[in-house]
């Protein structure tokens, strides 16, 4: 169970992006998460995946306090998660194949020995030919390179899918294919997806159940402070 409790977070403590959110996700479950831009989906996605610092609140992972984010996260922790952004091109480092950008955690986590050859199963799965896997990401098209950052996500196996917008970028056959392979995943190994987006028609059709922005935070409510965990400022922890 991924538990989200009063979670205040953002980018300067005087304006929080996000104020007193709270979202739940059982294994295997699928959630969309609905909100109009800039009130806060990315920053909580981001706080779930263990990738931003809440100011304030608790992240619970199968009923295990979490304390720490990013690089500070322990790697069963970290690697538990896989998270496909909005703009692949930001989120792909543009020196790298889009072989080795698959690869990336498999090499980060010392398992470089296995990247051959699940690169080229990821990639059959996401609908890569091989002659695209020696490009790098200004060579090829958005939607290919969005493919890639799925598979990237995968290629650790992990229980907990984030998709921020995953297919907001795309037209509507890739964003049918990326969604048949997220699918698929869950299928085969029953991990649980938050879904971010706009889109309710997908969210509703993609998800178990889609909430919306409006029943996850609730600004100005007084939070639990029995329940409440505040982080000294504190960078990059
Ligand atoms: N790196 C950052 N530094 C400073 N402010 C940021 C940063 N990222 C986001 N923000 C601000 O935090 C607020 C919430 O942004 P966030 O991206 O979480 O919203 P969102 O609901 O995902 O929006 P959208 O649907 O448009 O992607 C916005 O006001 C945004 O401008």
């Amino acid at each position: 169970m991924l538990e989200l409790r009063s979670i205040t977070a953002g980018y300067d403590r005087r304006t929080p992006a996000v104020q007193n959110a709270s979202l739940t996700l059982a294994p295997g479950e699928a959630v969309g998460l609905l909100g109009p831009s800039g009130c806060g989906k990315s920053t909580l996605a981001k706080v779930a995946a263990l990738l931003h610092r809440p100011d304030a609140g608790t992240l619970t992972l199968d009923g295990t306090p979490v304390r720490h984010w990013r690089h500070r996260a322990p790697r069963a922790l970290r690697t538990a998660f896989g998270v496909v952004f909005q703009q692949p091109r930001l989120s792909a480092d543009p020196r790298l194949t889009l072989a080795d950008l698959i690869a990336e955690p498999l090499r980060a986590t010392g398992r470089r020995a296995e990247a051959p050859d699940r690169v080229a199963e990821l990639a059959s799965t996401v609908g890569l030919t091989p002659d695209l896997l020696t490009r790098r990401p200004h060579e090829v098209s958005d939607g290919q390179l969005q493919r890639a950052c799925l598979a990237r996500a995968l290629v650790l196996r992990p229980r907990w899918l984030i998709c921020d917008e995953m297919t907001a970028m795309l037209d509507a056959s890739t964003t049918a294919a990326l969604v048949a392979v997220v699918e698929a995943y869950r299928t085969e190994t029953g991990a649980a997806l938050l879904a971010v987006g706009h889109d309710r028609t997908l969210l509703d059709r993609w998800c178990d159940r889609t909430v919306h922005w409006d029943t996850v935070a609730a600004p100005g409510a007084p939070t639990a402070k029995a329940s409440q965990q505040n982080f000294p400022a504190s960078p990059g922890g």
